[in-house]
């Protein structure tokens, strides 16, 4: 393909063209595959992505629409924080805040949900020791852990997620008091004795701040990258900042800060409010050099879905804010692959 390519500027043109949230760094002409002599091209992308929303955007660039175009997602294995532990399943996202409350939980659940919708297989970890709010968000808060033959745990199934959590082994109160040490050793037996089927992306919720516990946590897993959730005003934003410093500490990829709750649009009148202040997340986006995933907005209906065992992304998958939240999964699996591939 990349003879083709190399001979016809206009079409690499275009291909480069194609930057948006979903492809950063446009097609990658690796990506593509033809016959020879064919006008059909097979575009293979290396993560999860809206495949209709890319061959919307094909479709509106004169010098590409004049093929046949066949586009799929196989989501590649990526590098990680730590080579030298053994890389259990697919790529490990660890979604971290700097203060509790922010909707940590809400946006780990809403962020594997959103993959999965976009044809990933999807497994989501919930570490937070502090309350484990995984299992009462997606259900079956009662449920206990059966082990295979092989002697692992096997991951809870719900809404075609592997769930497990920390909650399902110990109670609340046990949990809380535990140490650095002994949390993290949870974590690391939590990841590598569960039989994940096969996932391209594992969703990790990790307890809120950047104490030693969620350092030593961090230390323990071999993460592919990190977001950091935020609500806009100052004081969360400040926690958000000492997070974003304590990936770039362990070295681990940072894909962007994800400002939560941004603002609350009225349902009657629409009229738009910035109830926790405006521009923040911006802000530190900027001063660390990352990207500013997404904002999403303050939603009743997210709230009472969580509450009820119901995602909205299940329930509502029409909703503005889940076709906001399946678009910042996108963006996010983009950002993966080219933060670890060095492209961006
Ligand atoms: N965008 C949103 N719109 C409305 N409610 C939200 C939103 N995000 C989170 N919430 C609600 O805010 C509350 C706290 O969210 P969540 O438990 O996800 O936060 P957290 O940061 O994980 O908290 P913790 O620090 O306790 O782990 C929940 O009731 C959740 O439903």
């Amino acid at each position: 393909m990349s003879q083709f390519f190399d001979n016809n500027d206009a079409f690499s043109q275009a291909l480069q063209v194609l930057r948006s949230d979903y492809l950063p760094t446009g097609i990658d002409p690796d990506w593509l595959e033809q016959e020879p002599g064919s006008s059909s091209i097979r575009l293979v992308i290396p993560f999860i992505t809206d495949v209709e929303a890319i061959k919307h955007e094909i479709a509106e660039q004169p010098e590409l629409a004049k093929y046949d175009w066949e586009v799929l997602c196989k989501v590649k294995k990526l590098s990680n924080s730590q080579p030298e532990l053994p890389m259990i399943t697919g790529n490990v996202i660890v979604v971290s805040s700097g203060k509790g409350g922010v909707g940590k939980s809400s946006v780990s659940v809403s962020l594997a949900l959103g993959l999965q919708q976009l044809g990933a297989r999807v497994g989501l970890l919930d570490a937070d020791i502090y309350g484990p709010s995984i299992p009462t968000m997606l259900g079956r808060g009662d449920h206990t852990v059966e082990v295979n033959a092989s002697n692992k745990m096997e991951p809870l199934q719900r809404f075609g997620l592997q769930v497990n959590s920390l909650g399902y082994l110990v109670s609340d109160d046990d949990a809380t008091i535990w140490r650095g040490p002994m949390a993290s050793s949870a974590l690391q037996q939590l990841y590598n004795d569960t039989a994940w089927q096969n996932l391209d992306y594992l969703i990790v919720d990790m307890p809120p701040g950047t104490g030693d516990i969620q350092l030593t946590m961090a230390q323990k897993l071999p993460i592919t990258g990190a977001v950091v959730v935020t609500t806009p005003q100052n004081v969360a934003l400040r926690d958000a900042e000492k997070g974003i410093a304590m990936f770039n500490k362990l070295q681990i990829p940072l894909l962007g800060v994800l400002e939560n709750m941004s603002y609350h649009r009225c349902a009657s009148c629409g009229h738009q409010e910035a109830i926790f202040g405006e521009g923040g997340g911006q802000q530190i986006a900027e001063k660390h050099a990352v990207s500013l995933l997404a904002q999403w907005p303050l939603t009743t209906a997210l709230r009472e879905s969580l509450d009820h065992e119901k995602p909205l992304m299940i329930e509502q998958p029409d909703h503005e804010l889940s076709q906001l939240i399946r678009k910042t999964s996108a963006t996010i699996a983009a950002q993966l692959y080219h933060k670890t591939t060095k492209n961006v």
